[in-house]
């Protein structure tokens, strides 16, 4: 599990560590860690040119002791002062001593241009708002050069707990992240300003509890239901689906594609596109007399492609069972009815469904997915899997919250959703809870998505058809 912690945490470690250890000692453990990353970025440090943009904070000061270390390896380094009388004196010193230079604001463009490589020790955690217009040129100039850019802890600009951005940030190729991942590395839009991201580990120690969590392939494998030799189709779980419509036959089809290769025993779809989906699925058990009276399910999938068939949302909101709801269900669900349930629910919309449900802009949303998801689940009292290129999935509760790591841009794709809806409903009636349901299926989804467009568009049946791939992939790793 790949783990990632809010500032507030992230300094409270420090703090307890820092009491522990001679002074500087942590800042030498990053600029270590910061000089040997760019060192494997240049391949060869003699002879390279090397800009270090240095705030007036730690975050600065890191980057001068990462220069320092590139300097006495031949490097010829320069440090682009943001506030000369303010930058950290103990690193600025280290730095001359190795032969480095530092310079002032002016005259930085041309230094930038000319970079084979860019430090960016603008701000840290300790950002506050949008990065002040100096500091917004720098990061402005490092965007038009050539060089490679590698940030200090988080590109400058970001917010590290939330994952906004406002104005400009630097955009890096590779970020060097201390001590623990940040929410913001994370969640877009500050994810993409990051490139990749290298962990440091400087011997932090970390409450158990987590702002944000991962899954990587050993966790999914764990969590992935697995038939024993006593499984029959019952016992491996029904999930029914409650989708599509005589407008949207397509979204039931792929909801039960996605469904068939989830982990349930049996599929039972109720609805008005029975025809088209035995046509494409003759194993699928098919009723045409609403949810309450279809038979036994373990878990229910409601709204894709439902239309307005509020009726069929009712039915399958009252009954005891997990309830994974969807597109046109989000919209006629009751959040009094949502409230009221007693087994879980996990309510599954992308960025303008949930700013529909949250009555803002979806740019808010954008903006602000983490809280978003949270405000959500909070105000549902349900879990939410809020679906984007950095999908997330928050439980009620509180607890730490999901994001998925396997997303690509080729799951935009209509039909994609229905897809995923079928496939974590499966997974909630194996007995999945509805965190591990959603951020199970939102994995293998992805996966499923990289592996069908290979570099190329696909379409939502293509991604279901690699479902099986993606399963093999995590359970073979
Ligand atoms: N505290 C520690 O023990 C360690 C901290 N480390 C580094 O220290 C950083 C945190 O250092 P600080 O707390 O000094 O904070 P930062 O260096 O992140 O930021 C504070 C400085 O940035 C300026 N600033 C804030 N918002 C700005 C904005 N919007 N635009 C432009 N400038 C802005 C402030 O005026 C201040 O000078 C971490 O990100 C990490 O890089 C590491 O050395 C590891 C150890
Ligand atoms: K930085």
């Amino acid at each position: 599990m790949r783990t990632a912690y809010n500032v507030e945490t992230v300094r409270a470690a420090e703090r307890e560590l820092m009491a522990r250890l001679p002074e500087g000692a942590l800042m030498q453990r990053a600029a270590a860690g910061l000089a040997a990353a760019c060192a494997d970025l240049l391949g060869r440090v003699y002879g390279r040119r090397v800009v270090l943009l240095v705030g007036s904070g730690d975050n600065g000061g890191d980057a001068l002791y990462a220069g320092a270390r590139l300097a006495r390896r031949g490097a010829g380094v320069a440090a682009v002062l943001l506030a000369p009388e303010r930058a950290h004196p103990a690193g600025l010193a280290a730095l001359r001593r190795a032969g480095g230079r530092a310079v002032g604001v002016e005259g930085a463009e041309r230094l930038i241009e000319q970079a084979d490589l860019l430090l960016d020790g603008i701000v840290g955690i300790g950002g506050k708002g949008g990065l002040r217009p100096d500091a917004a040129r720098l990061a402005e100039a490092a965007e038009r050069s050539r060089a490679a850019v590698v940030a200090v802890d988080l590109p400058s600009g970001v917010d590290a707990d939330t994952g906004e951005v406002r104005g400009a940030a630097v955009r890096a190729d590779l970020t060097v992240t201390l001590g623990t991942h940040k929410p913001g590395l994370l969640i877009d839009p500050a994810r993409e300003y990051a490139g990749s991201v290298r962990l440091v580990d400087i011997g932090l120690s970390l409450p158990p509890q987590a702002e944000l969590e991962a899954l990587q392939h050993a966790d999914v494998r764990r969590l992935l239901p697995v038939p024993g030799g006593e499984s029959d189709k019952y016992r491996r779980g029904v999930v029914g689906i409650a989708a599509g419509s005589a407008r949207y036959p397509g979204a039931a089809v792929l909801a039960v594609y996605g469904a068939l290769r989830g982990g349930a025993g049996a599929v039972r779809y109720v609805g008005p596109a029975a025809d088209a989906v035995i046509a494409r699925f003759p194993e699928t058990l098919v009723s045409d007399r609403g949810p309450k009276h279809a038979g036994r399910v373990q878990a229910w999938v409601v709204g894709p492609g439902a239309g307005d068939d509020a009726s069929a949302v009712g039915e399958v909101l009252a009954s005891e069972v997990p309830v994974l709801v969807d597109a046109d269900g989000l919209r006629l669900a009751d959040r009094d009815a949502v409230r009221a349930r007693t087994a879980p629910t996990l309510m599954t919309p992308h960025a303008g469904e949930a700013a529909a449900l949250l009555g803002v802009p979806r740019e808010e949303v954008e903006g602000a997915r983490l809280a978003s998801a949270r405000e959500l689940a909070g105000r549902y009292g349900a879990t939410v899997l809020l679906k984007g290129s950095t999908t997330l999935v928050a439980d009620a509760g509180g607890g730490a919250v999901r994001v998925n790591p396997t997303g690509t841009a080729w799951l935009a794709t209509a039909g994609s959703g229905d897809v995923l809806s079928g496939l974590a409903g499966s997974l909630l009636a194996s007995g999945l809870s509805a965190l591990d349901a959603g951020s199970v299926g939102a994995y293998l989804h992805g996966l499923a998505g990289r592996f069908a467009a290979d570099g190329a568009p696909v379409g939502a049946h293509d991604v279901a058809e690699a479902v099986p791939a993606a399963w093999r992939d995590v359970t073979d790793a």
